[in-house]
């Protein structure tokens, strides 16, 4: 198993709201995929998270929270990806959040599992959209996010999230010239090898979510198809 997260190519996003059947869930595990990724925006219960970190652990394959809201945190997990979302108006959601999370966690939190994403949402239709209260950033306000997220902030981790849609694969490439060390996930509307391929000839890591709970076969075809790649 691959527990270096900057040679990821491909990620499953899981959502605890979600049912999934024990063998679409087998399947996925066992897909090849780097990791699966446990989050969601609404109705994150600690119910939902421990389900389904006790389902996928039936497999090897690495397993990572993304942390929505504190009453969903376990310990048990390979990596916590922890959101400061960039665009959104509110400071709250890029700093008061985390701020308060760590002054109550500090001494028991392992960085080494750690990975703080500057999160730039970019599809209004979102949830996460609406309940980070973000704006809507023109291009180059994106590709100076990025930018801040590698040279302000040092952050790992830089994620284009479209959730929900399929985004715009030139602004990944622009977004990816501005980026040496941070890696750039990009995740939003993946339902075929195709888009998986568009995408990730851009982005270091795509991320496919909902279509695991609309069409698995599709969603299934796309670890091959990054895999395949160069
Ligand atoms: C108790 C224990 C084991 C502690 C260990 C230590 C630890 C892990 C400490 C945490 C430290 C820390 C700094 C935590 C951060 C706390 C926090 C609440 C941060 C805020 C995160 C945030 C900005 C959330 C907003 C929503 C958001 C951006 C979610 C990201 C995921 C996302 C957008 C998923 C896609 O949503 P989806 O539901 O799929 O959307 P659709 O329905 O539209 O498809
Ligand atoms: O659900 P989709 O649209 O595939 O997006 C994946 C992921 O970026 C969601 O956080
Ligand atoms: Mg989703």
């Amino acid at each position: 198993m691959n527990y270096t997260l900057n040679t990821w190519k491909h990620l499953f996003k899981l959502d605890p709201a979600k049912e999934i059947s024990d063998e679409h869930l087998d399947m996925i595990c066992e897909s090849g995929t780097d990791a699966v990724i446990v989050g969601g925006t609404d109705n994150v219960t600690l119910d939902g998270v421990l389900d389904l970190l006790s389902r996928v652990r039936r497999h090897t394959v690495p397993c990572a929270l993304e942390i929505s809201n504190m009453d969903a945190v376990t310990p048990g997990f390979d990596f916590y990806f922890i959101p400061m979302v960039v665009n959104s108006t509110e400071k709250k959601w890029m700093m008061d959040l985390q701020h308060q999370a760590i002054k109550e966690y500090k001494d028991i939190m392992d960085w080494n599992e750690m990975f703080v994403e500057g999160y730039c949402i970019l599809n209004q239709e979102a949830k996460a959209f609406t309940k980070t209260n973000c704006e809507m950033p023109d291009e180059d306000d994106v590709t100076a996010y990025a930018y801040m997220a590698e040279r302000v902030f040092h952050l790992p981790i830089f994620y284009m999230e479209y959730s929900g849609t399929y985004g715009d694969p030139s602004l990944v490439k622009k977004v990816k010239e501005q980026l040496s060390n941070t890696k750039l996930f990009y995740g939003g509307g993946i339902e075929n090898s195709f888009q998986a391929r568009e995408m990730k000839e851009h982005a270091d890591t795509i991320i496919v979510g909902n279509s695991i709970y609309t069409d698995i076969k599709k969603a299934l075809k796309t670890v091959k198809a990054v895999n395949d790649m160069d």
